[in-house]
């Protein structure tokens, strides 16, 4: 079973000594040797400790995936192109496919999932969302026969570091984001992560998946967690909550809804407890009940894992026959706007600390229906600040009572407002 690894960066190189390494073990698996075939770089360099012959790496991707001795193609080059044309040619080719490019799939998997049906092979990604944790092959085939109600996880390791490092340590998001790139964790360019966008695609994926809807990319509400305070983080800790980055796929009344935004949730929820640039995923379903899955969602060699899987699945379809599921999106639900997502929030306010206040506050949430389940204040005199939480209201209406409260004159700044999610 010949191999083309398009990539070898921080995944494609654990990919390929995965492949070496495990050698042994993967061919007792498949029922046939895993054989490292080429390896498509962008420039040829000495890979010192790389076990793998220097006469496979190619700068030539195109050709690699269009010779006719390669069965499987593992993307792991990311971004839209050339992946994108790279898989196709590979497909086109005869050849199955295993990626971990979250990106892409989320941009445009309708196109992939397209072509390994017309030319009958297979396209698997269990690497693409929450690395290591196996998420899609139990969303794709497991719970298949269940009706999946709600999909919340933390899937982005490197803001999870982020927020964790905020909540443990008082610091600032400047800081927490130079902690997390001086551990590795961040890339140069930190904005796919800290601005959602990597969330966001994943959010996609799991919704499309859940759901068996196409859920495009567009449809995703994003916010990221650069404008997550410390002041934040204080207050949500100051409720017995905490902050995380959450991609929430849910049904609510014959609609999907998808987001990615910081929430605040309660301290006890078994999401509170994912710290540092761990990953969890919480599916809510019919007759399964609740699940949790854990673990490490990026990195080379937790990601190599998920990739691996992939390869032994697609591998031993192509011994024994037959083909993994394609792209179930029979279900075809309409995407419900972000306006109508019921969700609780946490708002503070810096005010005029005198009488009337608080009844011009309440005034302006009663006016848009939104309900207030507790008030406190916290300091005095220029330094006071009123906390609120309100009750499940409509996320159209708090943006509208927002709006009025920064036009109040005793409203001197609407300094933070946050959902909170999880009770
Ligand atoms: N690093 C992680 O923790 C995780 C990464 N992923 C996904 O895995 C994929 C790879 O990520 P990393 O390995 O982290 O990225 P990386 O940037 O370390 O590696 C990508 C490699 O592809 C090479 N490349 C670019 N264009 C090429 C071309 N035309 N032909 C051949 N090689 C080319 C680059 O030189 C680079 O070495 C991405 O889709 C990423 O989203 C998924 C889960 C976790
Ligand atoms: N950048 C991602 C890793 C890949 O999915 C993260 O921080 O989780
Ligand atoms: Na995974």
């Amino acid at each position: 079973m010949r191999v083309a690894l398009l990539g070898c960066g921080v995944v494609g190189s654990e990919v390929a000594r995965l492949i070496v390494e495990n050698g042994d073990d993967l061919a007792a698996r498949v029922g046939r040797p895993l054989e490292l075939a080429g390896i498509a770089v962008r420039r040829k360099r000495e890979r010192p400790g790389l076990p793998v012959d220097p006469d496979l790496f190619t700068t030539d991707a195109t050709g690699l995936v269009s010779r006719d001795d390669i069965d499987l193609v593992v993307e792991v080059i990311g971004g839209i192109e050339p992946a994108r044309s790279l898989i196709l040619a590979a497909m086109k080719n005869g050849a199955s496919v295993v990626s971990a490019n979250k990106a892409l799939l989320a941009e445009d998997g309708a196109t992939l999932f397209a072509a390994a049906q017309e030319h009958g092979v297979d396209l698997y990604y269990e690497a693409a969302v929450a690395g290591a944790i196996p998420i899609l092959r139990p969303l794709r085939e497991s719970l298949v026969g269940d009706q999946v109600q709600r999909v919340l996880g933390i899937v982005n390791g490197t803001t999870n570091f982020i927020l964790s490092s905020m909540d443990e340590t008082g610091a600032g998001f400047a800081e927490a984001l130079d902690e997390a790139t001086a551990l590795g964790y961040a890339e140069a360019d930190p904005t796919a992560d800290v601005e959602g966008f990597d969330a966001a695609a994943k959010a996609a994926i799991l919704a499309s998946l859940a759901f068996h809807t196409r859920v495009p990319l567009g449809a995703v509400h994003r916010e990221g967690i650069t404008e997550v305070t410390a002041a934040d983080v204080a207050s949500a800790k100051a409720m017995g909550h905490v902050v995380k980055l959450l991609a929430i796929a849910e049904l609510v009344d014959g609609a999907v809804a998808v987001r990615v935004h910081p929430a605040m949730i309660p301290r006890e929820h078994p999401l509170a407890s994912v710290r540092d640039a761990f990953n969890a995923v919480f599916v809510q379903s019919a007759a399964a009940g609740q699940l949790m899955f854990y673990g490490r969602g990026a990195g080379g060699a937790p990601t190599a894992s998920a990739v691996l899987g992939d390869l032994v699945a697609v591998a031993r379809h192509r011994t024994g026959g037959g083909l993994g599921p394609g792209e179930s999106s029979y279900a075809d639900l309409p995407v419900r706007p972000m306006g109508d997502t019921l969700t609780r929030y946490h708002v503070s306010l810096d005010v005029d600390d005198r009488p009337g206040v608080l009844a011009a506050v309440a005034t302006a949430f009663a006016r848009h229906g939104v309900s207030i389940q507790t008030v406190r204040q916290e300091g005095h005199a220029d330094d006071a600040v009123l906390v609120l939480v309100t009750h499940t209201a409509r996320d159209a209406d708090l943006a509208a009572t927002v709006e009025e409260l920064r036009a109040l004159e005793i409203v001197r700044d609407v300094s933070s407002v946050m959902r909170v999610e999880g009770v």
